[in-house]
């Protein structure tokens, strides 16, 4: 049974939910039996990734670095999408001031999640394209419900995947397969993701997601911590340094990139045809 651990907040129960609700962005569960985690986007309609979300996102991951956090699963509380990926808003005509803080937020949580030592899970329960992709690729292992959309289809808006969030779907599908989908900005459906491994396992609706969730994390709370967490970080710290050895120069590359006319025209279009749907 979940309870809300006290020693996420400050000492009650109450101030466990202040702690979700100091945003109210994501609800943070935490089983003090076993101290896995549940963190779930609380952002609708989609959980599209602008500033806010992602601090609160990246206020948990630092939190849970001190807490008795020994697993955790990300999943949504929307119905049908997991996350749209990043705000669209947030490269619509920013500033540059807000650009940059979107986008080193952005960094930071990325590197937070990736790097997270203790199993992490996503229970993929609706659409997850672009940064909600990036944000499945980021966990160690990704199950998904049926019939929805993953992948990276930032080609299809006019804009690229960052550097990184291609390293990520390399390390998943390899170098062919990714090359394929990136040009093309594909979106697979669950069943495709499946055979491709770009998912793991496929599950047949929301509770069974979290059966699942929970069956591997299970299984890896039998491994001994620090040998899983060493070779965990082992094969990802190539990917992990790429960025952090380069945040300065992916910043200046996202804001070059979208602040060039045609990009926004893009984006604009863009935008439009979501609000048309
Ligand atoms: C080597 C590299 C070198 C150089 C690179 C340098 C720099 C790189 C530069 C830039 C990189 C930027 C990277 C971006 C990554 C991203 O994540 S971009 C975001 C991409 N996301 C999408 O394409 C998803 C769009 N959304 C959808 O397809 C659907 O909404 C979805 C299938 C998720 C759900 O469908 P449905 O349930 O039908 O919902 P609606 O479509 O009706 O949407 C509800 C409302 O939400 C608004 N909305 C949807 N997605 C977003 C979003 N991502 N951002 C903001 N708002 C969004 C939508 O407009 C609706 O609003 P309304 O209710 O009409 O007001």
């Amino acid at each position: 049974m979940f309870v809300l651990r006290q020693c996420l907040t400050l000492g009650t129960k109450s101030s466990v939910r202040n702690f979700a609700a100091a945003t109210n962005l994501v609800n943070v569960k935490i089983n003090e039996d076993t101290g896995v985690v549940i963190m779930e986007l609380n952002k609708p309609p989609v959980n599209s990734l602008n500033y806010e979300l992602l601090e609160a996102m990246h206020r948990t991951l630092v939190k849970l670095e001190n807490e008795r956090c020994s697993g955790m699963i990300l999943t949504s509380s929307s119905p049908n999408t997991f996350s749209a990926g990043l705000d669209l808003l947030e490269m619509y005509k920013p500033t540059v001031d807000k650009a940059r803080k979107f986008w080193g937020m952005l960094q930071n949580t990325w590197i937070k999640l990736y790097s997270a030592p203790y199993p992490t899970v996503a229970a993929i329960n609706g659409h997850s394209p672009a940064g909600g992709c990036l944000l499945a690729m980021s966990c160690e292992y990704r199950i998904m419900v049926p019939k929805k959309k993953i992948g990276l289809n930032e080609t299809q808006l006019g804009i690229v995947a960052p550097q990184w969030f291609q390293d990520c779907m390399k390390n998943i599908i390899g170098s062919r397969q990714a090359e394929k989908a990136l040009i093309a900005g594909t979106l697979f459906s669950s069943e495709e993701a499946a055979k491709i491994g770009l998912i793991d396992e496929l599950a047949t609706d929301k509770e069974d997601l979290m059966k699942k969730a929970h069956d591997f994390m299970d299984e890896q709370l039998g491994l001994p911590p620090l040998a899983r967490s060493t070779v965990k970080i082992g094969f990802r710290k190539d990917t992990l340094n790429r960025l952090i050895n380069s945040r300065e120069v992916d910043t200046k590359y996202f804001i070059d990139f979208i602040f060039q006319p045609k990009v926004q025209e893009s984006l604009e279009m863009y935008l439009q045809a979501l609000k048309k749907k």
